[in-house]
């Protein structure tokens, strides 16, 4: 958050403002060799947004309890539901600038927007064809999806009495991947407080977050540019990585996911990973002659590994 004269800080905001926008302007973005997805229709433009304002002249309000320069939490929640309404993008990340700058001209002793966005996703349907002829989406109905999901963070600050985005970062977080056969962890560190057996087939349960930031945050922002990342790339990257390789840990895995993602995507200058390790607990193993298993829910505690990288990785890593 921004730090004022003083060296303080202070912040107010509004969580949790659900914003479901229907017929956005569509998403088309360029296909990559490991992901069928090409854009989003973008009928339900739909998100939890996070939004906090800072600024000098809102210290009286805490320390002398005037109120004159607040707006309220509430009135933040309404400009960005209004607003959202007029937004004539296709992105998160650019819903995100638009309401943020914009509420930033309205309020000019505002000095720093910081503000975030879970996008809520909403899958399309099969139905069937009005000519018989077998299924096709239907541009009406679609499923709220609980599985992982897109988002995107992002600070402005006042320069020369504009907007400018200082920071910004996009991710996917929730992901929950299972590789029931081909990963293996073993030669790690034998002591006397080792009781974890090699395993040299182990069925890999990951949950991950990757989070990604653009060298140039308008590529971000806007779709036409035609350097926008899609989350959905991303992750459909990281299960054919996932599905490639034989890992020997979670480490090497998430290094080689980064490889593929900078390699696809040189208009992005950070990758960062959050893993958690989440390896089902064997109960009956398998073997080379039946490779059926029974497995249980890992107990806590879980283990979990962070790494980020940047385009100077592939140089050393040479994907
Ligand atoms: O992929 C893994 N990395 C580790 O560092 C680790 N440690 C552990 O107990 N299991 C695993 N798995």
């Amino acid at each position: 958050m921004l730090k004022l004269r003083s060296g303080r800080t202070l912040y107010y905001g509004k969580g949790d403002v659900l914003s479901y926008r229907t017929y956005a302007n569509p998403l088309s973005v360029k296909a990559v060799p490991e992901s069928a997805y090409t854009g989003d229709s973008n009928v339900i433009f739909a998100h939890n947004i996070t939004f906090a304002v800072s600024g000098e002249q809102l210290l009286t309000s805490f320390i002398e309890g005037d109120n004159s320069l607040v707006v309220a939490t509430d009135s933040m929640k309404n400009f960005i539901l209004r607003n959202t309404a007029a937004y004539e993008g296709s992105t998160t990340e650019g819903l995100l600038a638009f309401i943020s700058s914009k509420f930033m001209d309205r309020y000019s002793h505002i000095d720093a927007v910081e503000l975030s966005a879970d996008r809520i996703p909403f899958q399309t349907l099969e139905v069937a064809s009005p000519s018989g002829e077998g299924l096709e989406p239907s541009p009406l109905v679609y499923r709220r999806s609980h599985n992982d999901h897109t988002s995107a963070s992002m600070k402005l600050v006042r320069k020369d009495g504009a907007p400018v985005i200082e920071s910004h970062e996009c991710a996917i977080t929730d992901l929950q991947l299972i590789k029931v056969s081909g990963s293996s962890f073993y030669g790690f560190v034998r002591d006397e407080y080792t009781t974890l057996p090699e395993s040299y087939d182990r069925p890999l349960f990951i949950f991950l977050d990757v989070f990604w930031k653009y060298a140039e945050s308008e590529h971000a922002l806007d779709a036409k540019l035609g350097s926008y990342v899609p989350a959905e790339q991303i992750r459909d990257i990281t299960h054919n990585l996932f599905h490639e390789m034989k890992s020997p840990s979670i480490q090497f895995l998430i290094y080689q996911v980064g490889l593929r993602i900078l390699t696809r995507f040189p208009q992005l200058s950070e990758v960062r990973f959050e893993s958690n390790n989440r390896t089902w607990e064997t109960i009956v193993d398998n073997t080379e002659a039946d490779p059926a298993g029974v497995y249980t829910e890992p107990r806590p505690p879980f283990g979990f590994q962070g790494f980020t990288m940047t385009q100077e990785d592939l140089i050393q890593g040479g994907e």
